[in-house]
């Protein structure tokens, strides 16, 4: 059996919350970067010509900083960190400039920027938690430093604080129906469209996060991968709507008996995975042939008709079995393999299996 492509999705739908993806973060942030450092070395480079050479000195430092932090950013496990240090200083020499006596009517215009790169590094949360107070700032900075004496000032003032109030909405507005979007894509990438049940991609995913686990925890685990029998005589004599009710039910079906901690997939076509936690050796056997039990008993009506089927298990137990997702696959699909060749309607563990096939006389032990 292939298995999947690697993929987090836990981990994806957490970056989701964080306004653009990490790489996408990094690239911004070695942009911003470089920008402002070579911004800063011109602005340092005529600082200097003018004979400002105290704050020709800093604005050198802090662009070399600021080369640094490109280089850095690019591998750095503290991007989170980087993001606040660079976004608060930058806002605060924002702020800083506006109070110097004679700032250009013009700088104002770096305040409408504060909620645009928050929202796009930090996400609509911290974003909205970082970009007011500063919009806030800003506009009380521009009301205190200029004399509101006359109409136009209020006006300007009034145009500011439009303005802000209006950026900082659109941004909201926009990143709560991306993160909405990127959701509901992220939940169908991971489900079966017809049975609700986690999809093979994310089976895959949580099964590696599993082993990862019970790795760390010592505990063990049991994957199971069952697949029906025969199931496509019910779509040729029935009909393919039989067929996809017949499914649905059997997802309903396992759901309903596992625990909550323990995952259920449908893995494609009529074949389905468990994971069951926290189980030991034996104890597995004896739930999975539990299952088989209960599909055979069940009846699915479909018009005047009654659908019935069985269904087979192979079981991989780890770390008995395998240490990693690939193996585990690979020993249960064997199982199943075995299983559906001693006959169907079984049960087969790796090492020494129990197969149980109904109107069998009695139990035959299988190697597997
Ligand atoms: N109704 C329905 N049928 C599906 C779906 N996906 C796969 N199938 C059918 O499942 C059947 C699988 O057939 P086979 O692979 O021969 O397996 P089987 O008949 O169960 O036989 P064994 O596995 O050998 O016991 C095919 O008829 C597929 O068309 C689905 O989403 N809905």
């Amino acid at each position: 059996m292939t298995t999947p492509q690697e993929t987090d999705l836990g981990l994806s739908l957490e970056q989701s919350r964080s306004g653009l993806r990490d790489g996408h973060r990094r690239s911004l942030m070695r942009t911003l970067f470089l920008v402002t450092g070579g911004a800063l070395m011109v602005f340092g480079t005529l600082q200097f010509l003018n004979n400002h050479l105290l704050l020709a000195s800093a604005e050198f430092l802090v662009s070399g900083l600021l080369f640094f932090g490109r280089y850095r950013i690019r591998r750095t496990p503290n991007l989170e960190r980087w993001i606040y240090g660079y976004l608060i200083s930058g806002f605060s020499f924002a702020l800083l400039i506006l109070i110097v006596p004679d700032a250009s009517i013009t700088a104002y215009v770096w305040i409408l920027m504060i909620p645009v790169l928050s929202y796009l590094l930090l996400g609509k949360r911290a974003g909205f938690r970082l970009s007011a107070p500063f919009l806030l700032a800003g506009c009380v900075v521009y009301a205190v430093s200029t004399s509101l004496g006359n109409v136009i000032a209020v006006i300007d003032l009034l145009n500011l604080v439009l303005c802000a109030v209006l950026m900082l909405a659109f941004v909201h507005i926009y990143e709560t129906r991306r993160e909405e979007a990127e959701m509901k894509l992220f939940t169908m990438a991971q489900s079966d469209f017809l049975t609700g049940l986690a999809n093979r991609a994310s089976f895959h995913s949580t099964l590696t996060r599993t082993v990862a686990e019970c790795a760390r925890s010592g505990s063990g685990f049991a994957l199971v991968i069952m697949d029906l029998d025969h199931f496509k005589v019910v779509n040729d004599t029935m009909g393919h709507d039989a067929g996809d009710q017949t499914l649905t039910r059997i997802g309903t079906l396992l759901t309903e008996r596992v625990r909550t901690t323990d995952s259920v997939a449908r893995l494609g076509g009529e074949e389905f995975g468990l994971i069951l936690r926290d189980l030991k050796f034996d104890d597995s056997y004896e739930l999975v042939d539990e299952l088989r039990e209960r599909i055979a008993r069940m009846e699915v009506p479909y018009g005047d008709a009654t659908i019935r089927l069985t269904a087979s298990f192979g079981i991989a137990h780890f770390p008995e079995h395998g240490r990693s997702a690939e193996t585990l696959y690979r020993v249960a699909d064997r199982c199943l393999y075995t299983g559906k060749q001693s006959g169907r309607n079984t049960v087969v563990r790796a090492g020494v299996s129990a197969v149980r096939a109904a109107g069998q006389p009695s139990d035959r032990r299988t190697q597997s």
